[in-house]
């Protein structure tokens, strides 16, 4: 079975963003997304980012955030990867010369089967669980049995994952990857290096 690879989420701090590298992570994401408590200012993720070994992705998180602020976000951050978790159209999100995923909240497989002819230029679908009136970070999981088959999209799941459930989840859906922000927090947007340690190993076991 090829590796699944993980994407820790909601990084605000150096000694978290090196916790989650050390036990193996292949991806950080910061969420500039202003109400987030996970929002980490432009500034402050461009001093981390300098800061990081290569060969990891940085990936920055957008809720429908204007044109010129993704783009300016980009070029001070210097990100390797966009990722849209909020209504952005496929237009709206090739416009910025930078490898891009789209997050679907999942409210029935007719949002996922919509979404794999929509975003057909994304790099990966990442599926996240659907709330009303809040665009991610739920910490609920979703109903996989949503997930179709053979999606001609690499899949990263997201959603409620932790420690305890990535097991299972890879297990049971077998996603190019997965990404998590909640589940291995010991507070919002503070990392519990056990608990990141227990879910890389989790996701490969
Ligand atoms: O983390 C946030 O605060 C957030 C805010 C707005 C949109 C997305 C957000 N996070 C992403 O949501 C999923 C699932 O998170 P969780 O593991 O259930 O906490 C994940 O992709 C986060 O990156």
């Amino acid at each position: 079975m090829p590796r699944t690879r993980v994407k820790i989420c909601g990084i605000t701090r150096i000694e978290d963003a090196l916790d989650a590298i050390t036990f193996g992570a292949d991806a950080l994401g910061f969420v500039f997304y202003p109400p987030s408590p996970r929002y980490i200012t432009p500034e402050a993720a461009a001093e981390i980012i300098q800061q990081l070994p290569p060969f990891i992705t940085t990936v920055a998180l957008f809720v429908d955030e204007p044109a010129s602020e993704v783009s300016r976000i980009s070029l001070l951050t210097q990100v390797d990867l966009l990722q849209f978790h909020g209504s952005e159209s496929a237009q709206f999100c090739q416009q910025f010369q930078r490898p891009w995923i789209k997050a679907l909240r999942v409210k029935d497989a007719e949002t996922v089967h919509t979404a794999i002819t929509e975003y057909s230029t994304a790099r990966a679908l990442l599926l996240d669980s659907y709330r009303a009136g809040v665009p991610g970070g739920t910490g609920e999981t979703f109903n996989w049995e949503l997930i179709p088959k053979n999606c001609p999209l690499p899949i990263i799941l997201a959603g409620g994952l932790t420690p305890e459930n990535i097991q299972t989840a890879v297990e049971q859906i077998r996603p190019y990857g997965v990404d998590v922000s909640g589940g291995v927090e010991a507070r919002k947007g503070v990392k519990d290096p056990v608990k990141i340690d227990a879910f890389i190993r989790g996701a490969n076991p």
